[in-house]
């Protein structure tokens, strides 16, 4: 399997090399050249496998030529071996034809682990197998940050920095992160936003200088091995509500637009999925476009379901090249006019196109509170702020109540009480056991300026098991 960028000019590269890279050196993202596309007959010999199997099934294509088929399942038994809940992912039923698919059962209670807790151990079996280390930039506004450091906080060949946007993200996210020690774990809090943080991980990826020669790696959904593992889930919740015999719908809280990607990968692989709906919150770029046909940017807010606080969206650019015919140039131009402050729309037929499959709603913290509410007064679920605006904009913009419609359940509510206080439901939310003592645990935490200089040198300064690179 090789992978490409979306902006035509980089070097296509193999599974291990593009685990190993973040951004492309053109500034955009890889994806595989071709992708792989499964017959029904064979999806339906899937049913009833157990999750790491499946996983091997579906993700065995992408990494052909560079793990071997055995370390491969090694590696994919331990990853979800460890998750909490035997079915790894199961579904909840909330209504007639209605479901939470639970993503929320790994080591840091958010969708995030499915893919950190495989991309570590990749990491440690490749970098392992080339004598080689690397440091780490990711940004996070609150789960990414936690389950890449639980995911790479044992290997051996990585240190890890992770920047938070200082003050907007939950306490339950911040302390996950900050009270994690290790010489290779480093927290930095940035006096900005998301997107700010994200920015610097990518300005990062185009001046190298900084590393003095240590490897650049992503922990971020532009790291391809992220939508890879997300791709399963898909075909988990499918085959059990009657695929592929039967289609069904999806509905994703959004922000970086990558779990969604990786819905429409798994039907372009040939799942029969017959609606993804783009569930964002106040901060609703996505929701403009697929809407409006407007990729506008506008003032990031706050919110109460902090994660999807996010404005550049960086996985669109992978929609954006399909909706192109792949056409590398005309992303690159797209998204260089973007970075300068300009918006844009595209052509009516591609907009249509996408529009087939791809419906949305925004969702505002009132109607959020209300959705939790709601949901707890119909099942006595509690449900987590991202995971109540996927079904809200499921109940509002489903096509058809004949087809399952599957939310995915991104987060467990325990990391958002503010949200569940607000909703107003009194039922105690308790942290897991290995958790239970997280709010009395030392914090570890750098805060520094939204300045990339600043960040650049201070990973410059402790790269290296906390010492200078
Ligand atoms: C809890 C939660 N829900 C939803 C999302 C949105 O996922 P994505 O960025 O892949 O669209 C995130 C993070 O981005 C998240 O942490
Ligand atoms: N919601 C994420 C933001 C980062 O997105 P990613 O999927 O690109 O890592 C978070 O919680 O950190």
């Amino acid at each position: 399997m090789r992978y490409i960028s979306t902006r035509g000019q980089a070097p296509a590269l193999n599974f291990e090399d593009v685990l190993l890279a973040g951004l492309a050196s053109d500034g955009g993202l890889y994806v595989p050249e071709n992708l792989p596309r499964f017959t029904q007959e064979e999806i339906a010999s899937w049913a009833g496998l157990p999750y790491h199997e499946l996983a091997f099934r579906v993700m065995r294509p992408f990494v052909t030529g560079s793990i071997k088929d055995a370390d491969f399942k090694k590696i994919l038994e331990e990853t979800y071996g460890e998750f909490a809940h035997a079915a790894v992912a199961p579904l909840r039923q909330l209504g007639s034809n209605e479901w939470v698919m639970e993503l929320f059962h790994g080591p840091t209670l958010a969708f995030k682990d499915f893919a950190l807790q495989l991309l570590g151990r990749l990491l440690d079996h490749v970098l392992a197998k080339r004598g080689e280390r690397v440091v780490i930039i990711g940004a996070t506004s609150g789960d990414t940050g936690s389950a890449a450091i639980e995911g790479c906080r044992r290997c051996d060949n990585v240190d890890i920095f992770i920047l938070h946007p200082h003050q907007r993200v939950s306490e339950v996210q911040r302390r996950q992160m900050t009270t994690i020690f290790g010489e290779n774990i480093h927290n930095i809090a940035i006096e900005g936003n998301f997107d700010d943080c994200q920015e610097m991980v990518k300005a990062s990826f185009a001046d190298q200088g900084f590393l003095k020669g240590t490897r650049l790696v992503a922990v971020n959904s532009i790291n391809w091995a992220r939508i890879m593992a997300q791709i399963v889930y898909y075909f988990h919740a499918a085959l059990q509500l009657g695929g592929p015999a039967r289609s069904v719908a999806f509905s994703v809280p959004t922000g970086n637009f990558g779990d969604i990607f990786a819905g429409y990968l798994a039907r372009n692989m040939g799942l029969p999925i017959s609606q993804l709906i783009v569930a964002t919150n106040r901060n609703d770029i996505l929701h403009r476009f697929m809407s409006g046909n407007q990729y506008v940017k506008q003032t990031l807010h706050a919110t109460l379901s902090p994660s999807m606080d996010i404005m550049v969206s960086s996985n669109f650019e992978r929609l954006l090249f399909d909706l192109h015919g792949r056409n590398g140039a005309a992303i690159a131009g797209l998204m260089d006019n973007f970075k300068q402050g300009g918006g844009f729309s595209v052509e009516q037929d591609r907009w249509t196109e996408a529009r087939k499959l791809f419906d949305s709603l925004a969702v505002d913290d009132a109607q959020t509170c209300e959705t939790i509410a709601e949901v707890f007064a119909q099942t006595g679920e509690v449900l987590d702020p991202h995971t109540a605006i996927g079904v809200k904009a499921a109940r509002e913009c489903r096509r058809s109540l004949d087809t399952p419609m599957v939310v995915l359940g991104t987060a467990h509510p325990v990391k958002f009480p503010e949200a569940v206080e607000k909703a107003g439901v009194g039922k105690a939310l308790e942290l897991p056991a290995h958790l239970s003592d997280l709010f009395s645990r030392d914090e570890k935490c750098t805060v520094l300026a939204n300045d990339l200089k600043a960040v650049q040198a201070f990973v410059s300064q402790h790269g290296n098991r906390g010492k200078p690179l």
